[in-house]
Formats: C-alpha cells, sequence, structure tokens
C-alpha cells in the first residue's frame, strides 16, 4: 500500500521535561494532526506540572546548526517558534524569516505556573517579520505596553502588533481576537471548564502552523486551531498527570 507523504512542520521551542508544554506539546499536536514534526531546540527547561526548577538555553551556534541541518534536507512547509531564551536566538531566527515559510510565532514570557522564561527583547527582533503571532493576553500587554484584559482591548492589541496575522488569545475566556488582512474578529469557542491547560498556548499555535502547512488561508487555520484545542482541553479534562495544572489530551480528536 503506497504510504502519503506527510506536510514537515518544524518547531523552534523549548523543552518541556514534563512533557506538557514546548517541544513536547508541539510534537504530539504535529502528530495528531497529520504532521511530520521536526524540531529545533532553544533551550531545556527542568519542570512539570508544578513549576519550571532550571533553565539551560541552548548556545546561539547551537540552534543555528539544528536550523541548518533540518532546512538543508526536509521540507519544511511551516514553522512554529516558541520560547526564545536568547536575545541573539531572536535576532538569528529574525535573519532567517525568509526562509521560514508559514512561520507562526508565539511570544512565550511566562510559563501558567508564573515562571519567567523569556524576555521581551528575545521575541522582539521577530515581530517585524511577517508572521502569524499568538500572544496570551498578558504577552499581548507586554508588547504593546497597554493593559490587555477585556475583549476589545485584545483587539486594540491585535491591531497595534504587525505581521501577517495577530492573534490575541483569551485563555479561560475561550475568546481570541484575530486581526488579518485589515478585518479584526473574534472568535468565540466552547469554555471547557478545566485545571489541565498546561501547554494550551503551545498547542494552539502548533496547530495553526499544521493547518498553513496544509494550505488553509490564515482565518481557516485559526478556526481549525481553535476546534483543535479546544477538544484537546475537553479531551484532558479528567485525566490526572501531576499534581499541578495537567496537559492537555493531544489525541482526543
Ligand atoms: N478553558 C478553556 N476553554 C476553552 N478554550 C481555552 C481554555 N483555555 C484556553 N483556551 C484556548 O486555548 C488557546 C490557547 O490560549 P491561551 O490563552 O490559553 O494560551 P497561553 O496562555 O499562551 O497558553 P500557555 O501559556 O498555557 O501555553 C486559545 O484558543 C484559547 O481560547
Ligand atoms: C518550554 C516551555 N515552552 C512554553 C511554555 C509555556 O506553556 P505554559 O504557559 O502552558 O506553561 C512552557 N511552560 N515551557
Amino acid at each position: 500500500m503506497a504510504v502519503m507523504t506527510p506536510p514537515v512542520v518544524l518547531t523552534i521551542a523549548g523543552s518541556d521535561s514534563g512533557g506538557g508544554a514546548g517541544i513536547q506539546a508541539d510534537l504530539k499536536t504535529f502528530a495528531a494532526l497529520g504532521a511530520y514534526g521536526t524540531s529545533v531546540l532553544t533551550a531545556v527547561t527542568a519542570q512539570n506540572t508544578l513549576g519550571v526548577t532550571a533553565i539551560h538555553p541552548i548556545p546561539v551556534d547551537v540552534v543555528a546548526a539544528q536550523l541548518e541541518a533540518v532546512l538543508a534536507d526536509l521540507p519544511v512547509a511551516a514553522v512554529k517558534v516558541g520560547m526564545i531564551g536568547d536575545p541573539a536566538v531572536g535576532e538569528l531566527l529574525a535573519s532567517w524569516a525568509d526562509r521560514l515559510p508559514n512561520l507562526v510565532v508565539d511570544p512565550v514570557l511566562v510559563a501558567t505556573s508564573g515562571a519567567r522564561l523569556a524576555e521581551t527583547a528575545s521575541v522582539a527582533p521577530l515581530l517585524k517579520s511577517p508572521c502569524v503571532l499568538t500572544p496570551n493576553r498578558q504577552e499581548a500587554a507586554a508588547l504593546v505596553g497597554e493593559p490587555v484584559e477585556t475583549v476589545p482591548q485584545m483587539a486594540a492589541a491585535a491591531q497595534k502588533l504587525g505581521g501577517r496575522a495577530v492573534v490575541v488569545t483569551g485563555s479561560e475566556l475561550a475568546v481570541d481576537v484575530l486581526h488579518f488582512g485589515g478585518v479584526t474578529e473574534t472568535i468565540a469557542g466552547e469554555p471547557v471548564a478545566t485545571v489541565n491547560n498546561h501547554g494550551s498556548g503551545c498547542t494552539f499555535s502548533s496547530a495553526i502552523a499544521v493547518r498553513l502547512a496544509l494550505g488553509d488561508r490564515v482565518p481557516e487555520a485559526v478556526r481549525a486551531a481553535k476546534k483543535y484545542v479546544t477538544a484537546a482541553l475537553a479531551g484532558g479534562r479528567d485525566w490526572q498527570l501531576g499534581a499541578g495544572p495537567g496537559p492537555l489530551n493531544h489525541f482526543a480528536i
């Protein structure tokens, strides 16, 4: 039987040893949605559902070598960027941006547990690239320098941030705001009552990258990713993995 070649998607992000967020969430999302996942590690975190106890940034030349190795050999159709632990890596990725197709940037700054994972300066160089930017409200507030709590404030922030498109995510509000092609729209989902939300942003941005790799336009990709993250949150509502906020169930679709 002939086997179809899946689209190749790349995640450039940090490792979460607890498996719920970062590279691990990204690769599970790619697999669940039918893409072949590749990865460039920017940092190793010692982390579980309770918090982050150590962060080891990967030296910029080793990040560059991983990126070159993947891009030299595999037909990458979309790229998701997560945690960037070092401004030099942000500069490196910005210099490569025109060779990173269907770029989705999740400006990871603070973990759900409250740990600082990266500084705004690390992601700043990439903000000028033609990417789909997916900040949560806290990250959007840090990037625009204004409070972002309400849906109108999410819309204002989405319009201020540049790039190909911006989606400000609303976490437990289950409402996101997309600004694309001069149009701002609210994307409302079903709220899921769960404590297991660790890695929801990583999962959402990775799902957008897969859908772009499969040929969706940005609004369709964002809507499909919203459906997927809602299903993965609902599918992990009742399981217990770790004593803190647990992971999503990426294969509950
Ligand atoms: N309880 C929930 N019910 C429904 N949708 C949710 C819920 N929590 C998050 N979402 C959705 O998950 C997606 C990711 O958004 P969120 O704002 O949680 O990202 P984030 O805070 O960056 O995540 P993280 O930092 O945990 O990786 C968005 O589409 C958001 O609406
Ligand atoms: C390596 C890594 N990348 C991203 C996150 C954000 O995810 P969350 O906000 O759900 O903790 C994380 N905790 N760890």
